[in-house]
């Protein structure tokens, strides 16, 4: 693209045969281009041979450009393109649009080189490998294909994704951006924020979400060593799939409630497993269920092989297909007892003490989903031009701007704050000191969501109530945030959780 046009040249091409316009200092040759273009011909006829940069922008989001570089011919002499075309692992200056940490000219106490160097390399990996996959996937509604989860396993991205911890020491980590041995909750937080970057929260549980929350269980309360390695393996090195299966029509948050059972033989060697669990993530393609059931005397948890007995069907959501969400039935499923996790009807101590992490690892992408809100509106608001302004000249509208950018900072904060006790505190004490306020800060982020979910919309009007095109992230946020304000524990739970960890620790105080 070296050839260079004076604005004269192009002014010549506005008739039938022949249709240029400049977008950006570049000149563009849409005369075969007309009769495809998905916004009609007349629109592209009215623009011929003049600037139609603000036409474009107010329609059109940059990445169309990328993708039709081919009706590029040339430049304007002279004159240079203002737009920036991001690369990948490119951080934004669009201000806001990073954590105050990764923005000069700010400090932070929390990250270092390591931070830093896993940051750069998860953010050009999620942009060359996971966001083109989970776009398609969001279309197609198809699974994650093998091909990225061995991506993912080679560069040791499923290991991490399990937070820290003896499974990475030895292991290679993205090009060696950071050693397992040095690995914390900050490279924890790290990867929970760059991987949601793909815009995609159907596709971001189908991408491993069950891993994250079911083989924890396994890692930590499988008795038999050698086996526990194994499917350690077996997930690590992307050949096998895992999920955790607590939920039941019957019980949500409440799992006391839950109705699956299992039976001892008479022999004593195995379980025999009855039941359903509904809204499974992953279920529909896993290998190993860790599955929540009743016991004589209490809940136990089991990790269930697919095999007989065993069905997995999908179910529709809100959100696309490609998180797999599944409705699962056991009927007289034999287990073998070394299948048990934990201590027999002590499994509610198994599966409570699983929650901190993901909820946690759900408020990283919730905080990091809203700070990528935050950029589009401030972008489209600076872009769109109505009733002869730009947004951004409204004051109604800095208004709304100034609460979502609010939210966003003050929870990327608190969260940083809780990341900063994981890493210093026995895991042990964090069930009775964080189990809290990790409730507290999860609940707080979803209602902060729905704030920041619901002005966007307002800012972007109808683009924000579009799948394609100027709004399609806005409208994926807006359809998808409800997901965290549910899974993990509902808002009212976690807030009564918090609530009631701090009446265990009430002193008597009195007024
Ligand atoms: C190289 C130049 C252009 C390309 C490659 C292009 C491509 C597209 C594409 C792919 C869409 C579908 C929606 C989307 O993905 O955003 C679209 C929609 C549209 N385009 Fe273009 N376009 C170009 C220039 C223009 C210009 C200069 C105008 C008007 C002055 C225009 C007017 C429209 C309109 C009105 C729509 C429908 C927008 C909507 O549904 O909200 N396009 N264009």
């Amino acid at each position: 693209m070296t050839q260079t046009f004076s604005r004269d040249d192009v002014a010549k091409h506005n008739t039938e045969d022949s249709l240029w316009f400049v977008i950006d200092a570049k000149v563009y040759d849409v005369s075969e281009f007309v009769d495809a273009h998905p916004g009609g011909e007349a629109v592209l006829r009215q623009v011929a041979g003049t600037d139609a940069t603000v036409a474009f922008y107010n329609l059109h989001r940059h990445e169309v450009l990328t993708k039709y570089e081919d009706l590029c011919i040339g430049t304007l002499q002279g004159e240079k393109s203002q737009v920036i075309t991001p690369q990948p692992g490119d951080l934004s200056t669009v201000p806001y649009a990073e954590p105050l940490w990764l923005t000069p000219p700010f400090k932070n106490p929390y990250y270092n080189d390591s931070h830093r160097r896993l940051q750069k390399a998860m953010r050009v990996f999620t942009d060359k490998y996971i966001t083109p996959e989970a776009q398609a996937r969001e279309k197609d509604g198809q699974y994650i294909s093998q091909e990225l989860i061995d991506r993912m396993s080679k560069e040791g991205i499923l290991h991490m994704r399990m937070g820290p911890g003896k499974h990475l020491h030895g292991v290679e980590l993205l090009g060696d951006a950071v050693k397992g041995e040095e690995f914390d909750y900050f490279h924890d937080l790290i990867m929970g924020q760059e991987g949601v970057r793909a815009n995609a929260r159907g596709f971001q549980d189908g991408n491993m979400a069950g891993m994250v929350i079911g083989l924890s269980a396994v890692m930590n309360f499988m008795k038999d060593q050698k086996r526990k390695k194994a499917i350690m393996d077996e997930v690590f090195s992307g050949k096998k799939k895992i999920c955790l299966a607590i939920t039941e029509a019957f019980a949500g948050s409440d799992v006391a409630g839950l109705r699956t059972t299992a039976t001892k033989t008479a022999d004593g060697k195995h379980y025999i497993v009855n039941g359903t669990k509904k809204w499974i993530t992953n279920g529909v393609f896993s290998d190993y269920f860790v599955t929540g059931v009743k016991t004589d005397k209490g809940l136990s948890v089991l990790l269930i092989e697919r095999g007989e007995g065993v069905e997995t069907k999908p179910i529709k959501t809100s959100y696309s297909p490609a998180a797999g969400t599944t409705y699962i039935t056991y009927d007289n499923v034999k287990v073998p007892v070394e299948n048990l996790l934990g201590e027999e009807n002590r499994g509610i101590y198994v599966i409570l003490s699983n929650f901190n992490h993901e909820r946690w690892t759900m408020v990283c992408g919730t905080t990091r989903m809203m700070r990528t809100v935050v950029e589009e509106c401030l972008k489209w608001c600076h872009q769109r031009i109505v009733f002869g302004k730009r947004l951004i000249d409204q004051p109604v509208i800095r208004q709304k701007l100034a609460k979502m950018i609010a939210l966003t900072e003050s929870h990327q904060s608190w969260l940083e704050t809780i990341t900063y006790q994981m890493c210093n505190m026995a895991y042990k004490d964090q069930a009775t000191y964080l189990g809290g306020p990790i409730g507290l800060l999860k609940m707080s982020a979803t209602r902060a969501a729905h704030e920041v979910a619901d002005e966007s919309v307002q800012i972007f009007g109808g683009r924000g109530l579009t799948q394609s095109g100027m709004g399609s992230v806005i409208e994926m946020f807006h359809r998808t945030y409800k997901f965290d304000a549910i899974l993990g524990g509902a808002e009212e739970v976690l807030g009564d959780l918090g609530v009631r960890q701090a009446m265990r620790m009430m002193p008597k105080a009195m007024l």
